[in-house]
């Protein structure tokens, strides 16, 4: 028998992201909580985090009215009931007799729901092993030990060539040797004259890339890369809107730089996106792909078909963005993660057990998650 909750949340951004998109300005979504008992009686209990963003996956209400819709309980936002008086009439039940809860859950319709109780079991699943997270997916999967530590990339919001330069030189002070800049927002010229300021503040040994989440046009973009060429960029992520995987492919063809696509992954199969030949590297969301399971084999499908992935958050949560540390550690050799994005947030569901040193993210090596990290978020 399987008992699952879930608990609202909202947090806000320290300053607003500011992309071609628009400005990403606060995150809201659902701790989930499980409780499971074994029919040995043995009895295990995880959390997970459900957080979705519009245009990488479904809308908060969607999300939560999925997660109903599949057994998982809502608990008031300030509840201080004891767990044992919490539980609700209608538990998950994964006897013999019913279907495994997550088979309620469609990993293309509502990721985050799926990412959110995926999460919580996998994490319930550890620790009920007395292993990392990590060490359970490798497990799953037949890699070798997961990585001790995580690279990670910084991750520059649009700004004038000024600020974008300083927030660059900042980054790499505290440590950082790759940075993610947002592009798209302004003109070709303007981007040009940010990575201009941005090469000139951190010199050539930093590796930069730049995100334009979908802002531009074949032509345009084309234009952009050619502009792009003196900075020495190791790629550009989504320059072109996610549903031509053509276009992509066409531009890739013959692009002066390395293309990743990231919001492609959310609107196409990634059997799609890798048989168009449209993308030298993946951006892998685990909330967006539905789940640390899906996004870890999504990883790896890449890698066997010569795509190299890249495991970034969706400015998650802590419960989220550890599991993708998890995720990024099983993935051999993982390239820079876009993964430290706890400093985007003003605060925060619990202290973070990932601390970002020297441009890389120690893996939390305790049962599940990270051991007792997240035990006052159980609901
Ligand atoms: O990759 C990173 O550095 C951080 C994550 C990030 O940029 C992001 C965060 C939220 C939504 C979309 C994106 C994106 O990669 O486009
Ligand atoms: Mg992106």
């Amino acid at each position: 028998m399987t008992r699952a909750s879930l608990r609202p949340f909202a947090l806000k951004l320290v300053s607003p992201l500011d992309t071609a998109r628009g400005p990403i300005r606060d995150r809201e979504g659902f701790v989930v909580s499980v409780d499971t008992a074994d029919s040995d009686s043995s009895r295990a209990t995880g959390v997970g985090e459900a957080t979705p963003l519009p245009g990488w996956t479904e809308s908060l209400s969607a999300c939560e009215s999925a997660l109903l819709d599949a057994g998982v309980s809502t608990v008031a936002a300030d509840d201080e009931t004891p767990v044992s008086d919490q539980r609700q009439s209608d538990p998950i039940s994964s006897g013999p007799t019913s279907t495994d809860p997550l088979t309620r859950l469609d990993p293309a319709e509502t990721p985050a729901a799926r990412h959110g109780l995926a999460l919580a079991l996998a994490d319930a699943a550890a620790r009920d092993a007395e292993r990392s997270l990590s060490a359970e997916l490798v497990a799953d999967c037949d890699l070798p030990p997961p990585a001790e530590t995580v690279p990670v990339n910084a991750t520059i919001g649009d700004a004038d060539p000024d600020a974008t330069a300083a927030a660059a030189a900042s980054a790499v002070d505290e440590g950082f040797d790759c940075l993610k800049v947002k592009v798209g927002a302004r003109s070709v010229d303007a981007d040009a004259a940010r990575f201009r300021a941005v090469r000139d503040a951190v010199g050539d040994a930093v590796a930069l890339r730049a995100d334009a989440n979908g802002a531009w046009d074949l032509p345009t973009a084309r234009a952009t890369l050619d502009r792009f060429a003196p900075f020495d960029l190791e790629y550009v992520e989504q320059p072109l809107p996610a549903a031509d995987l053509d276009a992509a492919a066409r531009l890739r063809a013959d692009a002066p730089v390395p293309i990743a696509l990231d919001e492609s992954l959310s609107e196409h199969d990634l059997d799609a996106v890798l048989d168009a030949r449209a993308a030298d590297v993946i951006v892998v969301k685990p909330m967006a792909l539905g789940g640390p399971d899906r996004a870890l084999s999504a990883a790896l499908r890449a890698r066997a078909a010569g795509v190299d992935p890249v495991v970034t958050t969706t400015i998650d949560a802590v419960v989220a963005r550890t599991a993708a540390v998890h995720v990024a550690a099983a993935i051999p050799d993982v390239r820079p993660c876009g993964l430290a994005t706890r400093s985007l947030l003003k605060d925060d569901l619990a202290a973070d057990p990932c601390q970002v040193v020297d441009g890389a993210i120690e893996v939390p090596n305790g049962p599940g998650l990270a051991g007792e990290a997240f035990d006052a978020l159980r609901c």
